[in-house]
């Protein structure tokens, strides 16, 4: 049986509706029992569907609720991998998931948690795409969903989402850090059940995106595994996951965890530039990466742990990078990904230049979301639209 433990002072946890310690305050993670898989082997696992619930047996509840999530593309990228001068690239692209982010791994978990407790009501904070996952699986499972969303600061396709999947929309006159702070409230008045990364049943879906990549190479672990950090519970919960099948002798070495910032919200990646396992909260986060629009990460000393444990690296990159590394993909592979998501291609491409990335590696980056979130960014950043008359003739005319 898991238990839920303080990642900060190791107590157990018995409450399940607790998002932090009641001793320290610390934020909270799930112990899986590893005892109870020793004897699985992973051609067990590889009889299932390839989906999120493939690796049942790591995963802390049975599936309640299920939108097919998970089971997402691993392109090898190698017209990428040839202008960059890396051995290998492949991209991880999570946009293909049912609400086209990879919060969906972790809501299929958290919502089928919160049915198990008999929740009627489930809420988060959000710069986005985890309010269209939940509100996705509320509806799903047949619960209320409430979102607190930045006012003004939410990309047009994750707005509609949660919109149209019934949640009530609140937005909130801050940014996600104050919106989570009223959240976190609201759970505790046991008003709605919290379903952001701070509740420690969601990383635990989210584990699966690192079994996918393992599983999706036949278990040859790559160098180097490339993640944009906004709240920062993805990174972490790619270094669990890793780490329990390292535990069991299912891979024999752990990838350099590489977490990327943009630049005006990089409280993790000036922490690592600066050696330390702590990081100091960014007051007024800025970028054009609003999914990544996140100054104080509840799991940002987590996400450290897994960037030294791991011998990787963190850095920053500028919203102009992210741009560029965002038509890259699109106009070099055909893949297309949203602003934050891009942010992993900015790192590599930042990183292989300045020399942290060898030419011989074999390197994955995660790209966390879908082009179609952010249309408006996409739109102003490409520009150019040609106008011609109904006739072939001026069609030729503007084309030549
Ligand atoms: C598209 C996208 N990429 C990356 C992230 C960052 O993930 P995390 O908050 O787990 O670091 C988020 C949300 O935070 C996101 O929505
Ligand atoms: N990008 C996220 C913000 C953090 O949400 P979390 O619950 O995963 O920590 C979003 O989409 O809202």
């Amino acid at each position: 049986m898991h238990k839920i433990k303080c990642f900060e002072c190791g107590s157990e946890i018995t409450d399940p509706f607790l998002d932090a310690c009641p001793k320290c305050g610390g934020i909270l993670t799930i112990e899986t029992d590893l005892d109870a898989v020793a004897n699985l082997k992973p051609k067990d696992l590889r009889e299932k569907p390839l989906n999120v619930w493939r690796y049942a047996p790591f995963l802390p509840v049975k599936c309640n609720v299920s939108l097919l999530e998970g089971g997402t593309p691993l392109y090898d990228c190698r017209a990428l991998s040839k202008q960059l001068g890396v051995k290998e690239v492949y991209v991880k692209y999570e946009g293909a998931n049912p609400t086209g982010s990879f919060k969906d791994r972790g809501m299929t978990v958290g919502v089928s948690k919160a049915i198990e407790l008999g929740c009627q009501t489930v809420g988060c904070a959000s710069t986005g795409n985890t309010s269209a996952s939940l509100a996705a699986y509320a509806a799903k499972g047949g619960l209320n969903c409430v979102v607190l969303l930045p006012s003004g600061k939410v990309a047009a396709g994750k707005l509609a989402q949660a919109m149209f999947y019934g949640a009530k929309v609140v937005m909130v006159n801050g940014n996600f850090d104050d919106a989570l702070n009223v959240v976190k409230s609201l759970a505790d008045e046991r008003v709605l059940y919290l379903l952001n990364s701070i509740n420690p049943y969601r990383p635990e879906g989210q584990k699966t995106l690192a079994f996918e990549i393992v599983d999706q190479l036949n278990f040859e672990v790559p160098d180097r595994i490339i993640i944009p950090v906004g709240n920062a519970a993805n990174i972490w919960a790619v270094y669990k996951a890793l780490s329990e099948w390292k535990a069991l002798g299912w891979i024999d070495k752990m990838p350099k965890l590489t977490g990327i910032q943009a630049e005006g919200a990089a409280p993790v990646a000036k922490a690592f530039k600066e050696g330390s396992s702590d990081f100091q909260p960014e007051l007024n986060p800025e970028t054009i990466a609003t999914a990544i629009r996140i100054g104080n990460p509840a799991s940002g000393r987590k996400a450290l742990k897994a960037i030294y444990d791991t011998k990787g690296y963190s850095t920053t990159v500028t919203d102009a990078e992210i741009l560029d590394a965002q038509k890259l993909l699109g106009r070099k592979e055909g893949v297309g990904v949203e602003p934050a998501s891009a942010a992993s291609i900015a790192g590599l491409v930042k990183l292989r230049n300045e020399g942290v990335i060898d030419s011989d590696e074999r390197v994955v980056c995660v790209c966390t979301g879908n082009v179609l979130k952010d249309p408006d960014t996409v739109i102003k950043s490409c520009g150019n639209i040609l106008n011609a008359e109904p006739n072939v003739t001026d069609v030729k005319r503007v084309i030549a």
